[in-house]
């Protein structure tokens, strides 16, 4: 510690989070944990009484209740995450509140993971485990259990951002046909990554691997819903490591039961937890992960420090490392919900 009394207090929403992370606070903070699991909400709204900044690392929202609860003294809060969907950012802006996030550190991680569920999925691991459980491996022959090959394959890409770019980076080595993209605009790093850019429905119809890494909007919620699933390759593969709104699970859930598609890889899902008794999980067509794709050893701690660094700065008057919007000087005032 650099100082006997500590200038700040941060709240940390769980006390999980690396300690070499919370070290690079402690040097000027008073840190004031919350304790229980699964993180509660009310637990939360107490310990943020009071506080000069949050670090952020859990999927409550982070709303004007929150705001209120932490009073007019709040400086900033950082999140863990890269999206921003469980943070109403526009209302931190508003009260002049700074907002740090985590974007791009997790893109190999998430991308990676994709590309594994594209692979898990395509190559029916889960259903493969269900055969040997079932003692029905020996009823094995040539054409039993076959899967899909991303080689000479079609891999439509909804969204390219970061994420977008590094699944069509890793994808360079495993000889696909063609990598197509769909988002807002043309990105100059498609012809870079011989990614074409094309319509949501023509992808759709000529993809044999969809990978989901766009962001959750307005725009992109429920976009793969009963029309979408009908206007796919009943080889098709499924992915995604977005946000599972995106996708309609009921829709989803149908599409795999009768074999309008052939398997989904799913990293994220609706909810989060998704119950022990969720119908997908009944699915031998269906690989799910519970939102891991960004958590590996050195992904995870980057974005601990990042965060820490993040709330630091804000704090000690310096610009965060990756402020998710900017503030002008003039427009710091005081958290509070009336002004
Ligand atoms: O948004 C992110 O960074 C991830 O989904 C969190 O694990």
């Amino acid at each position: 510690m650099s100082s006997e009394v500590p200038k700040f207090k941060v709240m940390v929403t769980n006390h999980k989070v690396h300690p070499e992370a919370l070290d690079i606070l402690r040097e000027d903070c008073e840190l004031i944990f919350c304790d229980k699991f699964p993180s509660d909400r009310q637990e939360i709204l107490e310990k943020c009484r009071g506080v000069d900044g949050m670090f952020w690392t859990t999927p409550h929202l982070l709303d004007s209740e929150v705001l209120d609860a932490a009073g007019p003294q709040l400086k900033c809060a950082a999140t863990i995450s890269a999206g921003l969907d469980t943070i109403d950012a526009n209302e931190m802006k508003r009260r002049g509140i700074e907002l740090g996030y985590a974007p791009y550190i997790s893109n190999t991680a998430v991308a990676e993971h994709a590309i594994g569920l594209m692979i898990a999925a395509g190559k029916r691991f889960h259903q493969g485990r269900l055969k040997i459980k079932s003692s029905e491996w020996k009823n094995w022959h040539i054409r039993w259990m076959l899967g899909q090959e991303i080689r000479n394959s079609t891999v439509g890409l909804v969204g390219f951002g970061g994420i977008g770019q590094v699944i069509a980076e890793l994808l360079q080595g495993f000889g696909v046909k063609q990598i197509l993209y769909t988002c807002r605009h043309k990105n100059p790093r498609g012809d870079e990554l011989n990614a074409k850019y094309v319509q949501f429905d023509q992808l759709l119809c000529e993809s044999d691997f969809i990978v989901v890494a766009c962001p959750l909007t307005s725009d992109t919620e429920n976009m793969f819903s009963d029309a979408e699933f009908q206007k796919m390759k009943p080889n098709c593969v499924l992915v995604n490591i977005s946000r599972g709104p995106i996708i309609d699970h009921d829709a989803l859930y149908n599409a795999l039961k009768l074999g309008q598609i052939f398997a989904a890889g799913l990293d994220v899902t609706v909810p989060e937890p998704l119950p022990a008794n969720h119908p997908l999980l009944n699915l031998p067509n269906c690989v799910i992960t519970p939102h891991l794709a960004a958590s590996t050893y050195p992904t995870r701690e980057t974005v601990a420090k990042v965060t820490a660094h993040n709330i630091m700065r804000s704090l000690r008057g310096m610009e965060m490392l990756s402020p998710a919007f900017t503030l002008p000087q003039k427009e710091r005032i005081t958290n509070s919900g009336t002004e």
